[in-house]
């Protein structure tokens, strides 16, 4: 038994701390500060279709309306609605066509009373004219028949009274000139590109993409290329969250991979300082070898360290070099689990983003999952539709280094901390990790 006190006796307060589940934050306390310290980033001016996924950094206000001009909803005659009055199939009004409207072009001549346009959808209405009436109900058309036009007739009959503005869409009624039609904020899917183009906006204002710098750390970690000699294992963390970074919207810079060496990681992380976020993998946790919190503390600041998840509970945050920093766990799927509860919701409020949260559905499960730990336990699952509920089946290993079965896996099921078990049957949160494919 000793009793002596310095090194020894703080490496024991530490060893203890770290038994100390309960005293680590939450999963949502640590979400909360990583957040307090990232904000969205300065405007830029990118092409259109750049901005897919971007988010306004100004409002945009239509210059001009849409449709430009009043036209018609269908292919048809132009009419004054006043003159078909009564119109029936025993007794069609006859009108006199006084000009052909092709989309694209205009009717030289003003629609007079017991005159039509033959006039075709998206073209111009022609003065004069309220409403049109579609070849279906004139005597133009002859059912049963696959081509039925009689064309280029002089005079047609309508069977039918039309109505004031019927089939007529109106100049400005989908957006009108001076109208915001996007507010600052709003996060940019393809029909409000869409929206963009139609009122001729080539260059879009939005929150620039945060640029994310990927390092790996670890003697035996090697990047692609060389062979592997006995001990070593493949850099996948820097390609796997280099993905991750892209389909949320960031612009990944790989920093390669360093060795377990304090002034390796210090000089590499330099290299970072043009970054908005440094995610590094490895070296987080308590191994002799596991210096990178240790240069984040001696080069910047740890804000935090070790969080009840699982898995991922190494992972710390802080700053170097005044660029935020998620040192994330080694562990391939620690660093993935991670990312995604962490890192994703930071570069979603770098880019503008208000709501971070990972797309959620309520399923049930489909076999037991433990969780021992007092931690959040994210489950790799295989999310399905079935009947009028959602069911999550655990796929393959769970094992924090078995990066194969989150391959195969669609969601992650969210079993909570205060939960030692989760019971086939019970119903939990699943994470989407493909929202555009959800069953
Ligand atoms: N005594 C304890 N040891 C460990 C604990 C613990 O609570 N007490 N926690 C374990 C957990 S949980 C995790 S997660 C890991 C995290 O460790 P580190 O962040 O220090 O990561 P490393 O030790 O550097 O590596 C862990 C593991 O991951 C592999 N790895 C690392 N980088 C990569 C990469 N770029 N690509 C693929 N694989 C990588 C590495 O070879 C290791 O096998 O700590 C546990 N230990
Ligand atoms: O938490 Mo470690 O995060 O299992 O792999
Ligand atoms: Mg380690």
């Amino acid at each position: 038994m000793t009793t002596s006190r310095g090194p020894s006796s703080a490496r024991v307060r530490t060893d203890r701390l770290w038994e100390d589940v309960e005293s680590l934050l939450s999963v949502d306390e640590a979400r909360e500060r990583v957040l307090a310290a990232v904000g969205p980033l300065p405007a830029v001016r990118v092409p259109l279709l750049d901005a897919l996924g971007l988010v306004l950094a100004q409002p945009v206000v239509a210059g001009h309306d849409v449709p430009p001009f009043t036209n018609s909803a269908m292919d048809g005659y132009a009419v004054r609605a006043s003159d078909t009055a009564g119109a029936s199939y025993d007794h069609p009004v006859a009108l006199t066509v006084v000009c052909e409207v092709p989309a694209g072009s205009r009717c030289a001549v003003s629609i007079g009373p017991r005159q039509a346009a033959r006039i075709m959808t998206g073209a111009v209405l022609p003065e004069g004219a309220d409403a049109v009436v579609r070849f279906e109900e004139t005597d133009e058309w002859e059912p049963g028949t696959v081509s039925g036009h009689r064309r280029g007739r002089a005079e047609i009959r309508v069977f039918r009274p039309a109505k004031p503005g019927e089939n007529v869409r109106l100049a400005g009624e989908d957006v009108a000139a001076g109208q915001e039609v996007l507010p600052a904020g709003t996060v940019l899917r393809p029909a409000c590109i869409g929206v963009l183009a139609s009122l001729n906006q080539r260059w879009v204002t939005v929150h620039r993409r945060p640029r994310v710098a990927i390092l790996a750390t670890g003697n035996e970690v090697i990047d692609l290329g060389p062979e592997l000699l006995p001990g070593q294992i493949r850099n996948s963390n820097n390609y796997t969250l280099a993905a991750l970074v892209k389909q949320c919207g960031g612009e990944p810079i790989l920093l390669g991979v360093v060795r377990d060496d304090p002034d390796e990681i210090r000089s590499r992380l330099r290299s970072a300082r043009g970054a908005d976020l440094i995610l590094t993998s490895g070296g987080v946790s308590i191994g002799d070898y596991d210096l990178v919190k240790h240069v984040l503390q001696a080069e910047g600041r740890v804000e935090l360290w070790q969080v009840r998840i699982k898995p991922g509970k190494p992972m710390a945050f802080g700053w170097i070099g005044g660029v935020p920093m998620l040192g994330l766990p080694g562990n391939p799927v620690a660093a993935y689990v991670a990312f995604l509860q962490f890192g994703r919701p930071a570069i979603l409020k770098m880019l503008g983003y208000e709501d971070w949260a990972l797309p959620t559905v309520r399923a049930r499960l489909l076999a037991p999952c433990e969780n021992r730990g007092q931690r959040r336990h994210f489950v790799r699952v295989r999310l399905e539709r079935q009947g009028d509920e959602y069911v999550a089946r655990p796929v393959g290993e769970q094992g924090s280094g078995i990066l194969s079965s989150v391959a195969q896996a669609n969601g992650l099921a969210v079993i909570p901390e205060q939960w030692n078990e989760a019971p086939a049957g019970a119903i939990v949160d699943v994470q989407l990790l493909d929202p555009w494919c959800v069953p």
